[in-house]
């Protein structure tokens, strides 16, 4: 089975994106909607973004906002990570390569949007709840992905070391999103959690 990339998504703190990093992250993720009880601004993400090594990728996550905010935003950045309802056209006007989230609402059709988000370079699956866009820490019914679709899944919400190796023998994604399960108190990873989290992951390649 190929490697499942590991994002850690949600650091506001040095010292966490350098347990991330240090643990073995592929993908730090960084909130810079202002909504969020983890939110960064422009220039905290700066700071962020320049403790970041070579091959980990640096993933910005938008929900709806402004087009020249992102651009603001992208010199920092890898990926961006449109989490919102952001259209297909405003997503192909990234100034980055880009990730769809998807919220797993009720009626959700996955092949329909991975064929309308066909240029994303993933999609995220996330939970859904009804006026919470994400980083909710509930977990969705993984039987509702289809074994096979037209783009490479990254599977959130709710995983943590507890439930990461059977997500990740259940589903086979090609990536795992983690925030809340390896925090200690919201916005504050725990180096701990994250390794943890990153070793279930290891060892579930093997099973
Ligand atoms: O983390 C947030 O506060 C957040 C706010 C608005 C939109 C998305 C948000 N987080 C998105 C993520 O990528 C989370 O990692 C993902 O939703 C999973 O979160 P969790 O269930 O806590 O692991």
């Amino acid at each position: 089975m190929p490697r499942t990339r590991i994002k850690i998504c949600g650091l506001t703190r040095e010292e966490d994106v350098d347990a991330a990093v240090d643990a073995g992250a592929d993908a730090l993720g960084f909130v810079l909607w202002p909504g969020s009880s983890r939110a960064i601004d422009p220039g905290r993400l700066a700071h962020l973004a320049a403790r970041v090594p070579a091959f980990v990728t640096r993933v910005g996550l938008f929900v709806d906002q402004d087009p020249a905010f992102v651009e603001r935003c992208a010199p920092w950045l890898d990926l961006i990570q449109y989490h919102g309802d952001e259209a297909p056209e405003q997503c192909r006007r990234s100034p980055r390569d880009w990730i769809k989230a998807l919220r797993m609402r009720d009626g959700l059709d996955l092949p329909a949007a991975a064929e309308a988000y066909r240029e994303a370079r993933a999609l995220l699956l996330d939970a859904y709840k009804p006026g919470v866009p994400g980083g909710t820490g509930e977990v969705f019914d993984w039987s509702r992905i289809p074994a096979s679709l037209a783009k490479p899944v990254i599977l959130a919400g709710g995983l943590g070391p507890h439930n990461v190796g059977e997500a990740i023998r259940t589903v086979r994604p090609f990536a795992v999103d983690v925030s809340g399960g390896v925090e200690r108190e919201r916005g504050v990873k725990d180096p701990a959690k994250l390794r943890a989290f990153i070793h279930q992951v290891t060892l579930s390649q093997d099973s």
